[in-house]
């Protein structure tokens, strides 16, 4: 894919409602594997990667290989790379399935929409059987479907998925987390935020798991699986 190896965080900080919810944290994800990033509710997950994707302001660096992203709007970092799957699987519920994908992409050629569509539709073939249909009819876990292939669509060399699961049945997460594993073979860093931690275990290369707005572990995932402690910790700390 791309000579881009890695997007790396560095002291990064973020506030929210004038209060520090992220403290100097910094980490690297890889291109190519799947990193996952853990931790109870309110640790900061969604704040480290809304920050990002340019959704919140921060403080420290964030680039993707030697390209600094400062001061860039979402839709830049987004041009530069590096998409944001947001929590809830959002569509566009007057679209149809086919035209919420379209609106994601980034080169406006017709062959160049002709090809994100075959790449969704490849990873994601029952998109394909529901491209005219409104979005607004599909499950939770086809509007989840849809929300990764608005990111697939982007050619991202990073991927960043907020809550792969959150309220869909144990099938269709099987699918979507089979999609991710698609994507970080075919070279995409993919960071990923999951509540069922071992699910997120089981997938990942490398973890990092977030207290209270610090990083208390970063390394490979199956050392996290082999010492539960750590994270039973970082849960409990909540
Ligand atoms: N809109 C907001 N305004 C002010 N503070 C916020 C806002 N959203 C979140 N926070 C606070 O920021 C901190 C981090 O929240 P964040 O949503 O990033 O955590 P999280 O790990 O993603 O949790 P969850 O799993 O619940 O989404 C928490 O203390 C939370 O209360």
């Amino acid at each position: 894919m791309s000579g881009i190896s890695e997007v790396s965080v560095e002291n990064l900080v973020v506030e929210r409602g004038g209060k520090r919810v992220i403290h100097d944290i910094s980490f690297s994800v890889a291109a190519g594997k799947v990193t996952t990033l853990l931790g109870a509710n309110g640790a900061g997950k969604s704040s480290t990667v809304m920050a990002m994707a340019g959704v919140l302001p921060r403080g420290g660096a964030v680039r993707l290989g030697d390209i600094a992203l400062e001061g860039f709007v979402p839709d830049r970092i987004r041009r530069a790379g590096l998409a944001l799957v947001p929590e809830g699987h959002r569509v566009l519920g007057q679209l149809s399935v086919e035209d919420n994908i379209l609106v994601a992409a980034l080169d406006p050629s017709t062959a160049a929409r002709r090809q994100g569509l075959q790449r969704a539709y490849e990873i994601f073939p029952e998109l394909a059987e529901r491209r005219h249909q409104s979005a607004s009819d599909l499950s939770g876990g086809q509007k989840q479907m849809v929300a990764m292939a608005q990111a697939f669509v982007a050619k991202p060399r990073f991927m960043i998925v907020d809550e792969l699961s959150l309220g869909l049945a144990p099938a269709v997460v099987k699918r979507l987390a089979e999609a991710l594993k698609i994507a970080a073979a075919g070279g995409i860093g993919v960071l990923l935020i999951e509540q069922f931690a071992n699910l997120a275990l089981d997938l990942a290369d490398r973890a990092l798991v977030l207290e209270r707005g610090r990083l208390v572990f970063d390394g490979p995932a199956a050392t996290l699986k082999a010492r539960p402690d750590i994270l039973h910790g970082a849960y409990l700390a909540s």
